[in-house]
């Protein structure tokens, strides 16, 4: 299978948008980056949750359940998962507010989204029922304000194009009091975590995304990670956006995190 060339703007260095160019081209380099990234995750929907269950033996599962448990999500409740890809953290949402709860999963990849579509019709468990999945922006949500009483958000925001944002929407449309769970890589304050997490980026992952002729776009993931915002710039980051609490959580030895912020 050919290895795609994908054009430099995949990388959508921070450094392209920076304060000198003018609006007009921020805004034209913003929708070409993320037409970058939407066309990324539909060429991995394919492949994305073995390559996840393969190269993180798994343990992505237990990083996913983490956060939906710390986004509060309970029994009748309307939630809502962004950049939901596939599924995973819908799923398990689905089982915590059960049919007396309603999920909506966005994401702007339609074949993710069939992916995750097909996953539940598969699934014969009467609560999956309770999902209904939305294609749309995690940087222009189609919601009214204050309307979810948890919201999850699973190695999204490392993705999108304006990360400020993607926080302020989620602020708008999560009801006060309520929680927000953000999931994703680390971008640790020690330097040994970003050596570690380069080196199975380099020498693990992108060998074996090779196989798939997906080199380039995991090979992104690395970029992605050290253009992120640590733990300590993400909780101001939500603080500045208007939460009242905000707290990063390391786990995984570091090499994942989690943002718990609340309205
Ligand atoms: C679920 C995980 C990653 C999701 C994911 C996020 C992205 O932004 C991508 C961008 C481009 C391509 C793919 C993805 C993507 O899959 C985390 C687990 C899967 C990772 C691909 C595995 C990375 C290895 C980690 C550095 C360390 C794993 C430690 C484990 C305890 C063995
Ligand atoms: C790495 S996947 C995460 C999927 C899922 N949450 C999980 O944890 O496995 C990132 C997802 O974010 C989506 N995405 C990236 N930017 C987005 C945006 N601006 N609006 C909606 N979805 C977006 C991609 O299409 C992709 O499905």
């Amino acid at each position: 299978m050919p290895t795609l060339q994908l054009t430099p703007l995949l990388h959508c260095r921070s450094s392209l948008l920076s304060p000198e160019n003018s609006v007009f081209r921020h805004r034209k380099l913003r929708l070409r980056c993320s037409d970058q990234r939407q066309a990324l995750f539909s060429r991995i929907a394919p492949v994305y949750d073995n390559l996840n269950d393969l190269l993180s033996l798994g343990q992505h599962r237990v990083w996913k359940r983490m956060a939906v448990s710390w986004s509060g999500a309970k029994r009748g409740d309307n939630v809502l998962d962004i950049c939901c890809g596939s599924g995973d953290l819908a799923f398990l949402l689905s089982e915590k507010v059960g049919l007396d709860g309603q999920v909506i999963g966005v994401d702007f990849s339609r074949n993710q989204l069939l992916i995750a579509s097909s996953r539940q019709q598969e699934r014969s468990t009467l609560c999956y029922t309770n999902i209904e999945w939305l294609e749309g922006d995690a940087l222009n949500l189609p919601f009214s304000d204050k309307n979810f009483d948890a919201i999850t958000m699973g190695y999204g925001l490392r993705n999108v194009t304006d990360k400020e944002r993607a926080v302020e929407e989620i602020f708008r449309v999560l009801k006060p009091g309520c929680k927000a769970s953000i999931l994703d890589f680390n971008k640790s304050m020690e330097p040994i975590t970003g050596v570690i997490q380069e080196w199975m980026i380099d020498n693990i992952v992108v060998p074996v995304a090779t196989n798939y002729g997906l080199a380039e776009e995991y090979r992104y993931l690395k970029s992605s990670i050290q253009e992120y915002l640590t733990g300590k710039e993400l909780e101001q980051l939500a603080l500045a956006a208007g939460f009242s609490d905000a707290k990063f959580y390391e786990i995984a030895g570091g090499l994942m995190g989690n943002l718990v912020v609340t309205r």
